[in-house]
């Protein structure tokens, strides 16, 4: 699978949602953050300023919900217009249920892992999710230094994916940069997130590409993805 990018709106400006949106299009997705101030120390959006931002682009959105109790508000945003729901394996009561769920409504089904929970544990869930999102910061807040302990982690989740021959995307987010994301790239990362990186830069579309240039030229000689 080809890499992609997907801008965090953490990093934008909230007075301009619709135009910071617009500013990155020719990005895969628009990474969403929804902060609950409970799940983690921070607060964002949520259902209505969804419905607005998927009128607003065409981009397609990808939520990450760092709230509680998703099992109850990852079908809203599906239905607010959600093209990908990442729900916290910490806080989900039923995770297989709810990846079912978001599948059936529409949407592409996502489970984030937070820096101390482990990947092995959650090996045969795999196979009911599109994607697997790896935190390489803690969650809450944009900005923060990438985490290289988590690289290992990185890797054996993508030889997970592997060994049972799945066809599942390997999201990183936290501190993604033209200096961090080569690194992702060769532990088996195939979907970046960038806030600060694309969001700060003078011109967050040609940041967004030369994110992209710079992972695709590490992909293009990985076992894992001539596999696929
Ligand atoms: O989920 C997040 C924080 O919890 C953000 O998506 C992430 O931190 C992006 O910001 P940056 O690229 O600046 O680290």
């Amino acid at each position: 699978m080809a890499v992609q990018i997907s801008p965090s709106i953490l990093s934008a400006d909230f007075s301009r949602l619709a135009e910071e949106a617009k500013a990155v299009e020719g990005a895969d997705w628009l990474h969403v953050d929804v902060m609950d101030n409970h799940f983690v120390p921070n607060l964002t959006l949520g259902v209505p300023v969804v419905e607005s931002l998927a009128r607003a682009t065409d981009t397609p959105l990808d939520c990450h919900l760092m709230i509680e109790n998703p099992d109850h508000w990852a079908p809203r945003y599906v239905e607010a217009g959600a093209g990908s729901v990442t729900f916290h394996a910490e806080a989900a009561a039923a995770p297989v249920r709810l990846a079912r769920e978001i599948r059936a409504k529409g949407a592409r089904a996502s489970m984030a892992l937070k820096p101390a929970t482990p990947v092995e544990p959650y090996e045969d869930l795999l196979s009911e999710l599109d994607m697997l999102l790896i935190m390489t910061v803690e969650p809450g807040f944009g900005g923060q230094a990438f985490l290289d302990i988590m690289l290992p982690k990185i890797r054996r989740t993508r030889e997970l994916i592997s060994k049972h021959g799945l066809e599942l995307w390997l999201q990183v987010d936290g501190g993604v940069s033209a200096s961090t994301i080569e690194r992702c790239a060769e532990a088996g990362a195939d979907v970046f997130v960038a806030g600060s990186a694309v969001y700060n830069a003078d011109d967050p579309a040609a940041a967004v590409r030369m994110l992209r240039d710079q992972a695709a030229a590490v992909t293009a000689s990985a076992p894992w993805a001539c596999a696929h």
